[in-house]
């Protein structure tokens, strides 16, 4: 009951809000409150790095090529601050206006551009930002500047492409992947990455060595293949790049192996030999996918090298590599709005295991670092209809809460999520252990079994079971329980109708409710037995007319 009560508030608090922006102060102290712990809480489950009191993207790691040394970094940390002063200078406001939204507009324009977004995207995406901030669709029930961190967002996700980009397959014949890049960008440690990424997928890769500049290029590649467990194809140095690449498409046919990954020789710098080149292997393997590899750290240069490159060679996307070195987050963000070409995958770090598809959703939520306060209010806010949510508020301000709105709750937990993640969510719940998470959904199971076989007349009012011992029984004997056990659930929901008065008063008026000490009131009073001493002197008038209630219960 204990997890009921709290999201049956927090959903209440949502519908003070929606009402009246301006008296819901306590209500939405209290839904901040509840938010931001929300998030913490998420952040700390999904991270180790958290769990250990740092913040979640401090744990990322680079290892310097030369002296192995390990340098942390904290990835996009820099504009993540920057973009939380925006949202701060937004506290206390109700409504989003032109006005009110220009100084942390400014905010956000200068952290992109010390991110170093390019210039003309920022000016975009500001002008974008503005322009749906003010607008005409208000998300009902969040606040301003929670609104802002979801334009912003979603601003952010469609900068970075919107959806996620995926590799193109050949419909018949091997899949031939091309990679270009400057020299050390990490290509050749790519087609590795690559190959083990594709035999995840139950892929069997060719490595093509066609970096015939570098002898030590082959012998790496080499190695990587072997680490990973794929062969490599190569010829030495002294034979055509084109050539290798043609050779290397037989053998891989020959061996049917689904994709062949062709690594190429880098320069220091863009230079004609080197795209005449790669024009040449292009057009001697007609390749499904081209990608050039760009170093996350060289920011909005990146993304004016994938430009570059596509017009010179045409290319199918990027991949975006050492983005665990990137404190920044200027190429992420720049690279699809400068090139037109998609990122499809980013490496974060030196190990085989260290490369995986871009998401724009999940990078911009990384970036802003708020997304799991964002998709509970939407989830909230899709499953709780705003007359329900009225409704609930009336009836818990009028103590009528009865089992048909305890069922309703109980099937809105089960829409939101697991129980064990939505109480993870709840303020003061988060002690709670594994065990008495299950015990909890196993008591709701139980409980509900009750409440299937009441009529309809006696959900609607819990009195009429309160003051029938007939009905009890009843109710018992059709649910396989014991008549205790319905008096017990009776009790609990004129206990329950209680407790969320005495917090939606307190959410409503003065000040904000202890969580932690109410679910701790909550479960003393489940310890203590009915009609005790005890149990009256702690609750005292405020509960007075329900426990007539409750004492007309247990003299029947
Ligand atoms: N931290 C980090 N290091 C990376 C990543 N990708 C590659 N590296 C490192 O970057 C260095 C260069 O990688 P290579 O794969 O040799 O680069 P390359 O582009 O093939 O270089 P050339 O053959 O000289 O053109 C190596 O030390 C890699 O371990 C990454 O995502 N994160």
């Amino acid at each position: 009951m204990e997890a009921t009560t709290a999201l049956a508030l927090s959903s209440s608090s949502l519908a003070t809000a929606r009402r009246s922006p301006e008296k819901a102060t306590a209500a939405s102290l209290s839904l901040r409150r509840f938010s931001a712990t929300t998030s913490l809480h998420l952040r700390a489950a999904r991270s180790p790095a958290l769990r250990s009191h740092q913040s979640p993207f401090q744990g990322w790691r680079r290892r310097g090529r030369a002296g192995g040394l390990v340098v942390r970094a904290e990835m996009f940390g820099q504009l993540t601050t920057g973009l939380e002063s925006a949202w701060n200078k937004l506290r206390g406001v109700d409504v989003l206006t032109k006005e009110n939204i220009a100084e942390p507009m400014r905010d956000i324009r200068r952290a992109l551009l010390e991110a170093d977004v390019s210039l003309p995207v920022v000016r975009r995406f500001i002008e974008s930002v503005s322009e749906k901030a003010v607008g005409t669709d208000v998300i009902r029930g969040v606040r301003p500047d929670q609104q802002l961190v979801k334009v912003v967002s979603d601003e952010l996700v469609q900068l970075m492409g919107g959806e996620v980009s995926d590799l193109v397959f050949a419909k018949s014949g091997p899949t031939i992947i091309l990679l270009a890049g400057l020299q050390g960008v990490g290509k050749t440690t790519v087609c590795a990455k690559l190959a083990f990424y594709l035999k995840k997928l139950g892929k069997s890769c060719m490595l093509v060595a066609a970096d015939v500049y570098r002898p030590a290029a082959i012998d790496q590649l080499t190695i990587l293949g072997k680490k990973v467990g794929v062969p490599v194809y190569s010829e030495g140095t002294e034979a055509k790049p084109s050539q290798i690449a043609k050779n290397g498409l037989k053998e891989a046919k020959v061996n049917k192996a689904d994709v062949i990954i062709v690594d190429t020789a880098g320069r220091l710098q863009v230079d004609k030999a080197m795209m005449n080149e790669l024009k040449e292997v292009k057009k001697a393997v007609n390749p499904t996918e081209v990608l050039l590899v760009v170093d996350a750290m060289t920011g909005q240069e990146a993304a004016g090298l994938v430009s570059s490159f596509n017009d010179e060679i045409g290319i199918t996307g990027a991949i975006l590599t050492k983005l665990d070195g990137d404190s920044r987050g200027g190429a992420a963000l720049s690279v699809k709005e400068v090139s037109g070409k998609p990122i499809k995958f980013v490496g974060q770090g030196e190990r085989i295991e260290d490369l995986e598809p871009f998401y724009p959703d999940r990078m911009a939520q990384r970036i802003l670092g708020m997304g799991d306060v964002l998709s509970f209010v939407e989830k909230a806010q899709e499953v709780m209809r705003q007359e329900d949510a009225d409704e609930l508020q009336k009836k818990i301000l009028s103590a009528k809460f009865n089992f048909n709105d305890f069922l309703k709750q109980t099937q809105m937990i089960a829409k939101m999520g697991s129980f064990s993640r939505l109480i993870g969510m709840i303020p003061g719940m988060n002690k709670v252990t594994p065990a008495q998470i299950r015990e909890a959904e196993k008591n709701l199971k139980f409980m509900e079994s009750m409440i299937n076989v009441m009529t309809l007349e006696e959900r609607e009012r819990p009195e009429l079971l309160a003051e029938s011992r007939e009905r009890r029984k009843r109710v018992a004997k059709d649910s396989g329980k014991t008549e205790q056990q319905v008096s017990q659930l009776v009790a609990q929901l004129f206990q329950m109708r209680a407790k969320m008065q005495k917090m939606m008063g307190a959410m409503q008026g003065k000040e904000s409710p202890d969580m932690d000490e109410l679910m701790g009131s909550m479960k003393a009073e489940e310890q203590s037995a009915a009609g005790t001493g005890r149990r009256r002197r702690k609750y005292g008038n405020l509960r007075q007319r329900q426990l007539d209630a409750m004492r007309g219960f247990r003299r029947r």
